[in-house]
């Protein structure tokens, strides 16, 4: 039966993440045949490859919002909920509520995500220091740039701990200040043990992130 599989782990146990023979349908067409690869803790792998391969569906499936048609993704060593629970999908598109404030936006997500975690999570506050928006807080988010509301996006990621982060084009409309503070924040994930997968057109800022090419299907 494909699907993901949650094998019995517990929070010391060093995280590993295999991706066997995905299979991904869109419309009816396979986009996705017989993608594999693994990833321990600390590590990133960068999805590349041109518009149109199947990098965000990808992303989507292993987010859990796409069905596999075969092939499974295990993660190891990350407790005992869900997979698309112990990870962070940071889409396209932002998935913040305009009416609301940057601040209640960020303590909405902390609320809904449950930072179960503590000592990894930071309160809202501290996550919008860290993407450099303190300044913003009380704004409505309506009003905010392309880049500041990508910005308050990734605070997103810092609110609720979760050891995967699946993150699509992360660094769009970022400037390149923000893009180092990014790139930054990755790099302490990766060293606190977090795994991270990225779908980019772009450099990311992590030397030793590994390269996966996904190449057109016929
Ligand atoms: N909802 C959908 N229904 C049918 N086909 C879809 C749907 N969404 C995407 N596709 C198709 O799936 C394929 C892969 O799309 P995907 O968005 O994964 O590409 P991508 O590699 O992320 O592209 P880009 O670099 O442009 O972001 C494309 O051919 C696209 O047309």
């Amino acid at each position: 039966m494909p699907g993901f599989h949650r094998p019995h782990a517990d929070f010391h146990s060093p995280l590993h993440l295999k991706v066997e023979r995905l299979c991904v349908e869109r419309g009816g067409r396979t986009v996705l045949r017989d993608i594999s690869f693994a990833l321990s803790g600390g590590e990133t792998l960068v999805v590349t490859g041109r518009n149109g391969v199947g990098k965000s569906t990808l992303l989507r499936a292993l987010a859990g919002l796409l069905p596999l048609l075969s092939g499974a993704a295990v993660l190891e060593g990350a407790g005992e909920a869900e997979f698309s629970a112990q990870a962070h999908y940071l889409a396209h598109a932002d998935a913040l509520k305009a009416p609301l404030t940057v601040l209640e936006n960020l303590e909405f997500w902390a609320r809904y995500l449950d930072a179960g975690h503590p000592a990894q999570s930071l309160s809202p506050s501290a996550a919008l220091e860290a993407v450099g928006l303190p300044h913003v807080a009380q704004a409505p988010v309506g009003i905010l740039s392309a880049g500041q509301k990508r910005r308050v996006a990734l605070a997103r990621l810092l609110v609720a701990h979760r050891p995967v982060w699946l993150l699509d084009e992360p660094m769009t409309a970022l400037d390149a200040a923000s893009r180092r503070r990014f790139a930054k924040a990755m790099q302490d994930h990766c060293a606190l043990g977090g795994i991270i997968v990225a779908a980019t057109h772009e450099p990311l800022g992590i030397e030793e992130a590994r390269s996966m090419p996904l190449g057109a299907m016929s």
